[in-house]
């Protein structure tokens, strides 16, 4: 969890009565809640339930989807205000989504990456982030507060191409990429993907530490992970929130059924 808890209300993420369809299909329905500047929130749920589309409403990346069929026609309702900016249905123009996209960073489970070395890679992220001072891989590795063995295992990956890396490793470069831009939002969905209990902790450890600002969601079914690192849980379910709650209380004494089996793996949710 983070050290500091934020009681300043100062929503950078609001949703009112905010819908998602795509033909038939709602992945997100009359969806209402806030996260404030600087808190650490889970979403959780069973497979299928929203997650990911929440953030990729989100980062707005639901424009970047057109060539993907299924969402070629989706329609929204409600409205979403991102960092101050209000969103309605209709698609922002050009300067909008490179404010926000400036803004806000999304790692995923299978991350992004150019044919080009790691290195390469960290350069051109930080030309797109308008970073004027660019940093040498190796310099920037050296900044971290991270041991002195885990910097000289990250800089031995320098010079290999991305899908010369282990999936682990990878991902814990594009969250590492994705802190350096320093972004006001950031967005982890599932990004912790195959890394070994004590891999997961450090780079857990590398995010609170280098985001003391920075407003974190994380949409992950890693139960202890959400506990360890979140102030608030936002459970989901068929589109819709079941329950948000500070994350201590959800799982301790959740105030629903379905959280409560959620939790307890039962699957009667
Ligand atoms: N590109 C898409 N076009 C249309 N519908 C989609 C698309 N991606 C996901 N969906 C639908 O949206 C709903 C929510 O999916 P989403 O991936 O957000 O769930 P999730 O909770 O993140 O699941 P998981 O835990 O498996 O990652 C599902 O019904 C899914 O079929």
């Amino acid at each position: 969890m983070k050290e500091s808890f934020n009681n300043v209300t100062n929503p950078v993420i609001s949703f009112e009565k905010y819908s998602l369809s795509v033909g038939f299909i709602s992945p997100i329905r009359d969806l209402s809640f806030s996260i404030n500047e600087g808190e650490s929130v889970a979403i959780i749920g069973p497979a299928g339930s929203g997650k990911s589309m929440v953030l990729s409403v989100i980062a707005q990346f639901i424009w970047e989807m057109d060539n993907n069929l299924l969402l070629s026609s989706f329609k929204q309702s409600g409205d979403i205000k991102i960092l101050g900016i209000q969103l309605s249905g209709k698609k922002p123009s050009n300067e909008i989504l490179k404010k926000i996209y400036s803004q806000i960073a999304l790692v995923s489970e299978k991350s992004a990456w150019l044919p080009v070395s790691i290195a390469e890679n960290f350069a051109l992220s930080q030309n797109l982030a308008g970073i004027k001072d660019v940093l040498a891989f190796h310099e920037l590795i050296d900044t971290l507060p991270i041991s002195q063995h885990n910097k000289a295992l990250i800089d031995s990956l320098a010079e290999l191409l991305p899908s010369q890396v282990e999936l682990p490793f990878l991902q814990q470069l594009a969250i590492i990429r994705a802190l350096i831009r320093k972004p006001k939002i950031f967005l982890l969905d599932d990004a912790f993907l195959r890394m070994d209990p004590v891999m997961l902790k450090q780079t857990e450890n590398l995010v609170l530490n280098m985001s003391e600002k920075t407003t974190l969601v994380w949409a992950t079914n890693d139960l202890y992970q959400a506990s360890r690192v979140t102030d608030w849980t936002l459970f989901m379910r068929h589109g819709t929130i079941v329950e948000y709650t500070q994350t201590a209380q959800f799982f301790t004494t959740p105030s629903t059924q379905e959280a409560e089996n959620f939790i307890a793996g039962r699957d009667d949710v």
